[in-house]
């Protein structure tokens, strides 16, 4: 097969048929808008953004067979034991560092080309890929699927032609005369990037961030709250497909029809997720402050776990100033409500989860 050499985007408006894609752009926006509206209920957005993040890495990095959970994630970050093997943990790590670089780095920096080397280079910094230049695009040719061009599903543009394709990817994610709605434009951006393919590896996870943080900067998104790797994963054969067709025979509208579907869906169980951790945080300060023994030092507990929904006595002291046995008789107490459980069994260096939290967080994945 030989290799392929996009267009310049955008394909026109028109030709895009946005007019029936009209339901689903309005349905998608009011998703979108309605999640985006939920920081105002939470206790804290950044708690949410927080768990969120990690949920997104982990699911974006078990498109490809990482076998991390994300209950791994949150161990491993406690530095408590995890039971997947460290390098898939540390992966889903980077992925989560490199969203946060993103977001951190825009402040300075507009979406640009640097900024998604920079940020490749986090996402690849230990997992996966580490070894294929992180943060250079590539200076060979790629291919997907076969083992080698000749067989291959898709041989994205030659290197002689990468610079070029990523100008006009760049140039696209700036200009405004098209008028395009940000949300189609950030369905483009993404299957653009995946036919550029502008890297040895990680161009799957990479391409995911840029979707959010494109509607970070142009789509009015106040926080990146939109994570589509589990509607990307559970219709993995059909986003695949859906990508080659795009090139293949320009289905750019079943593409975004797929997409904007994938942002209504997804934003729509982000919502309601969301909707119930502000009612479980709301309904367990009721209830310790109701029954606990020791209410006082339970709601601070409490609180500790909202932001590390698995913790050590030692983190707990950390985080509450309160002391080792005081949180040790908190968390005996907060067991008996089950609102906690001992995840290890072990007698030494113990570590509790935020038992029903951990539940809604860890759907999907
Ligand atoms: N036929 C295709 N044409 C263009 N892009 C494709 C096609 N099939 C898959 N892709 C994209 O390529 C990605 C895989 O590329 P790569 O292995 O570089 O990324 P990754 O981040 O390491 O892996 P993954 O996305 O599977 O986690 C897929 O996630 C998808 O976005």
């Amino acid at each position: 097969m030989r290799a392929f050499v996009p267009d310049a985007l955008p394909p026109s408006p028109s030709s895009l048929d946005l007019v029936s894609l009209l339901g689903p752009l309005t349905s998608a926006e009011r998703a979108l808008g309605r999640l985006d509206g939920i920081t105002l209920l939470l206790p804290s957005q950044d708690l949410f953004l927080y768990m969120y993040a990690r949920k997104e890495a982990v699911l974006s990095s078990q498109i490809e067979g990482t076998q991390s959970t994300l209950a791994d994630l949150l161990r491993f970050e406690s530095e408590a034991q995890a039971g997947a093997p460290f390098h898939d943990v540390r992966e889903v790590s980077d992925y989560v560092d490199a969203m946060m670089y993103g977001l951190e780095r825009l402040r300075a920096l507009p979406l640009s080309l640097r900024l998604v080397r920079e940020m490749h280079a986090r996402l690849l910094q230990g997992g996966r890929g580490s070894a294929l230049d992180p943060g250079e695009f590539r200076r060979s040719q790629n291919w997907l699927g076969g083992t080698r061009p000749g067989n291959a599903q898709f041989v994205p543009p030659p290197v002689t032609e990468l610079g070029r394709c990523l100008g006009d990817l760049e140039a696209f994610m700036h200009e405004d005369v098209s008028g395009l709605p940000p949300l189609a434009k950030a369905g483009l951006l993404h299957v653009q990037f995946e036919t550029i393919h502008p890297f040895l590896d990680g161009n799957g996870r990479m391409g995911r961030l840029l979707v959010t943080l494109y509607l970070c900067v142009h789509g009015g998104l106040t926080s990146p709250l939109l994570y589509l790797s589990l509607y990307l994963k559970t219709h993995r054969a059909e986003y695949y497909r859906l990508l080659q067709d795009v090139r293949e025979r320009g289905a750019w509208r079943e593409w975004l029809a797929f997409f904007l579907r994938g942002v209504e869906e997804t934003a729509t169980q982000a919502f309601t997720a969301a909707t119930r951790i502000v009612q479980l945080f709301d309904d367990d300060r009721t209830r310790i402050t109701a029954e606990s023994e020791r209410a006082g030092s339970a709601l601070r507990v409490h609180a500790g776990l909202q932001r590390h929904p698995f913790s050590t006595t030692a983190q707990l002291v950390a985080a509450t100033g309160l002391s080792a046995p005081t949180i040790n008789a908190t968390l005996a107490d907060l067991m008996r409500l089950g609102m906690v459980e001992e995840v290890t069994g072990r007698q030494r260096g113990r570590v509790f989860g935020y038992r029903e939290y951990l539940a809604i967080l860890g759907e999907g994945t």
